[in-house]
């Protein structure tokens, strides 16, 4: 749970480059991310999108801000440290309070192991629980938190789960672990329209509930439409416009963005998801006072 304190994620100028003889029209090189600019803060917390077509630079820099990629040149820094010269406590910290969704989990789980597994390691891992019993109630409690039942799932391998069963677990985990940030990658692009929808409600919840901010990671516009919230559009590794998503997507400014629009197909006649996205950028206006993103000008 929070301890009240505000928690802060800045991304600093942060670059990516690439080099191989695969970029040789470019020089031999390819700036993946190009001097990036950012806040996400859970004061108030919120959901940032983060939307580009394929290649933009989006899945790079969210590794970058997982501490999973340093990069070449930047910095990123949580609570005012860098994230890639933590002490090992601090790393603890970290590893805890941001947690990552990625496109389909599968990778996470091991096939050969029940997905009870992944579960009982943030447990182990974290010390959340005293005792077995104490420990299988806390996941019971969490599945049930994003409306699963234990019985469908607990004791099963994960190819005997749908996809958004999956990716339910995955938001389990989160909620066991209490994280301030959630880094989503992608995380409804395998989902179809109606589980997408509850997947989305549950991360618009986690925020609401329990104060996470979730840098969402989408190429789709219409998920962006549909949290709301703060936007910033990617293009050739770097954020080109930035705003609250109904600003941004009705008023487009930067070329890209309406370039980005004007390729989106025409939506699905589904009057339920139309009116969702309404309520919800409504809701939105009322939650969220101000925003808490400095991206700089292209
Ligand atoms: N490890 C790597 N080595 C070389 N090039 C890479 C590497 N990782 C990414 N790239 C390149 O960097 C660019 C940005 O890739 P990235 O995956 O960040 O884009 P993206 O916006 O997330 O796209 P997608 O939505 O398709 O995942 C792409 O041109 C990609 O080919």
């Amino acid at each position: 749970m929070t301890d009240g304190r505000e928690h802060r994620i800045e991304v600093q100028h942060v670059t990516q480059e690439f080099r191989g003889a695969a970029f040789r029209s470019t020089g031999g090189k390819l700036i993946a991310v190009n001097d990036v600019t950012f806040a996400l803060t859970d004061n108030p917390p919120q959901i940032i999108n983060l939307v580009g077509q394929s290649g933009s630079g989006k899945s790079t820099l969210a590794r970058i801000i997982l501490g999973l990629q340093k990069p070449t040149s930047g910095t990123v820094t949580f609570n005012g440290k860098d994230i890639y010269r933590l002490s090992r406590r601090d790393r603890a910290e970290f590893l805890r309070m941001v947690q990552p969704v990625f496109q389909d989990p599968y990778g996470i789980f091991n096939p050969f192991y029940r997905v009870d597994r992944v579960l009982w390691k943030p447990i182990k891992k974290f010390g959340l629980a005293k005792s077995r019993s104490q420990g299988l109630e806390l996941i019971e409690r969490s599945l049930r938190a994003v409306d699963l039942r234990p019985e469908d799932v607990l004791g099963r391998y994960p190819h005997q789960l749908s996809g958004g069963q999956r990716q339910r677990v995955m938001l389990a985990r989160i909620h066991m672990l209490q994280p301030r940030f959630i880094i989503a990658d992608e995380p409804v692009s395998m989902l179809d329209a109606a589980v997408r929808v509850a997947f989305l409600n549950l991360l618009i919840d986690f925020r609401d509930k329990y104060g996470m901010t979730t840098l969402f990671i989408t190429h789709d516009l219409s998920t962006s439409y549909y949290v709301g919230g703060e936007i910033m559009v990617m293009h050739k590794g770097r954020i080109v416009e930035s705003g609250r998503v109904d600003d941004v997507l009705l008023h487009p400014q930067h070329p890209y963005t309406r370039t980005l629009l004007a390729s989106v197909p025409v939506p699905d006649p589904d009057a339920r998801w139309r009116d969702k996205a309404e309520v919800a950028i409504e809701e939105e206006e009322v939650v969220v006072e101000s925003p808490n993103m400095e991206v700089p000008n292209p």
